[in-house]
């Protein structure tokens, strides 16, 4: 089947342009001045709209085991939501267990996303240990299971943390087999000093935990994290979720030395606050309890972050989507701010979110396209496959409305989430229509895909780097 979409600006990596898309079957066969298209074929009016990339949200956590609960989305719930939101594929982490042999752990994520998502999905792998074993693994799931990427962390000592020398060895074998290394950078040590040290004193409110976490102990382990990779020979490094302005400054300097460090912000860092959010009178704040947590606003890390989408030392913008209802999950934390599970739902929102920063002069629509959609295909070796529209690639095509408007709210939003991070936020702009290879499974806010439709996608090797 063909499906001509006429009247759109289609916006990709060169910049934004009038041009009709043909869809062919799952993929898109051809690009055609406005007009040009043929005209025996089903079509779709884009007039007034802008065409772009499937959303591609590289850091996603469906059913984490985390802080004595589960992230409260399934594959299920949770790429549904997705698609409502225009992403079309999500790169979820699979969890190695510390003491858990690695394979097992990627195969018990199979098991529960296969056969259950909406929308296409990848695997990065966290290591919750590295020892000999676990760095054998790392070929082989390079090698046979498209899993080029593996999430270790700096941070939650006892949990999933890794010592230097850890890291170090696991960069070196990155380094081998040309996998990106991404890293939870906090210093996690430091920071269960201060926890112990705030809870003693009787400081349990949800503001705490963001006062226990301060932006030094981000920008240690991010620096400590770059020299780590610079001793690996330039292992590819990836920050994820990166709050705070001088952990910036550290991805900055070693770009501009021509190293093979990358960043991803996440919308919390962008929009929401330690005092506006995390410090909401009592229990309120454990909503936005997420590491790294929420800044400052009276210090200048949201218009750096900004400044960093634009000039590319932040290359990504994903959700670090783990959601954890309030009832009976955050409510763990209570009289206790170190037992709130960590994490805030935001996998519908993001396409909507970085618009807003078009609006708001903040972000071309380049830029927007490129955070969203087709830097993450390339970081994590899904492109051309994904995040472009050109001829060959997959038919994941969002229409989106600049004239529309959409209200975030948990009582239209599709995450399993009793409570929206952002709630009340009002965007200037919609998602009109989302294209999941060929299938409209989106439209004018009707769901007309199914669980199952979604693919695992090996991948390859990033194409990003210098
Ligand atoms: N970020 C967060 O608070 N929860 C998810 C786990 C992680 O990414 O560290
Ligand atoms: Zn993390
Ligand atoms: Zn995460």
């Amino acid at each position: 089947m063909t499906l001509l979409i006429t009247g759109g600006t289609v916006i990709g990596p060169t910049g934004a342009a009038p041009a009709d898309v043909l869809v062919d079957g799952e993929t898109i066969a051809a690009i055609y001045t406005p007009g040009a298209g043929p005209a025996d074929t089903e079509t779709m009016d884009a007039t007034g709209k802008y065409v772009i990339p499937g959303g591609i949200d590289a850091h996603t956590h469906m059913e984490l085991p985390f802080g004595g609960t589960f992230a409260s989305d399934t594959f299920e719930t949770g790429t549904k939501a997705a698609a409502f939101g225009g992403t079309t594929t999500i790169i979820d982490f699979a969890v190695q267990r510390t003491g858990e042999v690695v394979q097992d752990g990627l195969a018990a994520w199979h098991a529960k996303a296969d056969g259950n998502c909406h929308v296409d999905y990848a695997f990065h792998m966290i290591l919750g240990g590295v020892d000999d074993d676990s760095l054998k693994a790392m070929d082989q799931l390079v090698a046979d299971e498209g899993i080029t990427s593996f999430k270790l962390f700096m941070a939650y000592p006892g949990v999933f943390y890794s010592n230097d020398g850890q890291i170090l060895r696991a960069m070196q074998k990155a380094r081998d087999n040309g996998a990106v290394i991404m890293m939870h950078a906090e210093n996690g040590i430091a920071i269960d000093v201060l926890v112990q040290q705030a809870l003693a004193r009787g400081e349990t409110d949800p503001i705490h935990h963001g006062l226990t976490r301060p932006e030094a102990l981000e920008a240690e382990a991010t620096n400590r994290a770059i020299m780590l990779a610079e001793v690996a020979q330039d292992c590819p490094l990836y920050i994820v979720h990166l709050s705070a302005s001088r952990a910036l400054a550290a991805v900055a300097a070693a770009r501009d030395a021509g190293r093979n460090v990358f960043a991803e912000t996440c919308p919390q860092y962008l929009y929401l606050t330690l005092e506006d959010q995390l410090g909401a009178p009592g229990f309120e704040g454990a909503k936005w309890v997420c590491s790294t947590p929420l800044r400052s606003k009276h210090e200048s890390h949201q218009k750096d972050l900004w400044q960093g989408l634009r000039t590319n030392d932040l290359a990504v913008v994903s959700t670090d989507h783990c959601p954890f209802c309030f009832k009976d999950q955050k409510e763990l934390g209570i009289g206790d701010f170190s037992k709130i599970p960590n994490g805030i739902g935001g996998v519908e929102h993001r396409v909507d979110l970085l618009y807003q920063g078009v609006v708001d002069g903040k972000l071309s629509l380049r830029r927007w396209v490129e955070t969203i959609a087709t830097t993450p295909a390339r970081m994590f070796g899904l492109y051309p496959r994904k995040g472009v529209i050109a001829p060959g690639s997959d038919a994941d095509i969002v229409v989106y409305d600049p004239n529309g408007r959409t209200r975030i709210s948990v009582e239209t939003h599709h995450m399993n989430m009793d409570h929206s991070a952002y709630e009340g936020y009002e965007i200037a702009g919609k998602v009109d229509t989302v294209i999941s290879r060929g299938e409209v499974i989106v439209r004018e806010g009707a769901y007309h895909g199914a669980k199952g439709r979604g693919k695992y996608l090996p991948r390859g090797l990033s194409s990003y780097l210098v």
